[in-house]
């Protein structure tokens, strides 16, 4: 095979094999077999092992790459990653509202109500639209530097559908380990043991942590995205309409979320993810309401730690340990 025939069919390949993986970790719905799927790859790596000077960073070949390092690089992030205020039942609620109308002299307002995922918080920079830097959230001004950690999540694009968009964009998620795979990795320290994780969030941050990525790639991690922290290329009226965009630049965006227009419904759908979430394949702990218009969001603008136009929703925690009450003094 000719050198330019052999870059036209790697790059046909990385394109097909890109579109394989969206379909199988993005949208859990594959259209190919894995035996077919598994020859891709094998195609791939053997043209790149034949012509090295094919191989590119963001070739699906790439994703668990690179020695273990020695320590972690500080990042800052270009926009600080904000935390949450709490609310803890509906008095906090109304209190949120109030807050919220009386900002916005009564205008309208549209509520983004999204499930708060207990994982890790990270940042995704995106550079002409390839994958460049991952990092922790951190204190929220400096993060720790994890790409290629963040790499071998497969559910992760290293190169977003149309790259000609924004020349920079930082994405902001929160990386989880499923329930599932946080009892297996729990059976697997066991048998071999290890401390137990207390938890999946521990699970997570503990992986993520990992200085080998070839260990963070065999802990089953995935991705929620819920936001956009900075961009030079593109402006959103809404944060709805941010969601939608990073679900058709090929990220994971969780499909529970919902635009309500007042708190009555706001409340009710509280209501049932109170005991619908133990059902969920992965850990919530409470849900996080944001106003929609970006423009509403500048007018209410931030405190230090987080924004005034969003409130985190909390459940109590999951009654995992057993407290002195539960045990019965015969
Ligand atoms: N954990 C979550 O599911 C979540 C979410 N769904 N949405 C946001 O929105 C940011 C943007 C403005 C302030 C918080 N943040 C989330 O979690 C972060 C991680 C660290 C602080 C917040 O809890």
């Amino acid at each position: 095979m000719k050198p330019e025939e052999a870059r036209a069919r790697a790059e046909e390949l990385r394109r097909e094999i890109e579109y394989h993986d969206h379909r199988y970790y993005v949208l859990d719905d594959p259209v190919i077999e894995d035996a077919e799927y598994d020859r891709l790859v094998r195609e791939l790596v053997a043209l790149e092992t034949a012509y090295p000077e094919l191989v590119t960073p963001d070739s699906p070949t790439q994703r668990v790459g690179g020695r273990p390092r020695e320590g972690f690089v500080t990042v800052q992030h270009r926009a600080p990653m904000l935390s949450l205020a709490n609310a803890f039942n509906a008095a906090d609620l109304a209190d949120f509202d109030r807050r919220v109308r009386t900002g916005l002299a009564d205008e309208d307002v549209d509520y983004v109500v999204e499930l708060k995922f207990d994982g890790v918080a990270v940042s995704l920079t995106y550079e002409h639209g390839r994958l460049v830097r991952g990092a922790t959230r951190g204190d929220g001004v400096t993060g720790e530097e994890i790409t290629p950690n963040l790499r071998t999540i497969r559910s992760i694009p290293l190169r977003l559908r149309q790259p000609g968009a924004p020349n920079v964009i930082e994405v902001r998620g929160e990386v989880y380990m499923p329930k599932e795979a946080f009892a297996r990795l729990n059976e697997r320290r066991e048998d071999a043991g290890l401390p137990l994780f207390a938890n999946p969030r521990n699970a997570a941050a503990g992986s993520l942590r990992q200085l080998d990525p070839g260990i963070t790639a065999e802990r089953k991690l995935d991705i929620w995205l819920y936001g956009i922290g900075y961009t030079d290329g593109i402006v959103f009226g809404r944060h709805s309409e941010a969601l939608a965009w990073l679900g058709e630049q090929g990220f994971r965006v969780n499909p529970h979320t919902r635009i309500f227009s007042t708190l009555e419904e706001v409340e009710r759908h509280l209501e049932h993810w109170r005991e619908a979430r133990f059902e969920l394949p992965y850990v919530i702990d409470g849900l996080v309401l944001k106003v929609d218009r970006l423009d509403q969001q500048e007018r209410l603008g931030t405190t230090l730690k987080s924004p005034r136009w969003a409130v985190a929703y909390k459940y109590p925690p999951e009654q995992a340990e057993t407290t002195v009450e539960d045990i019965i003094i015969r």
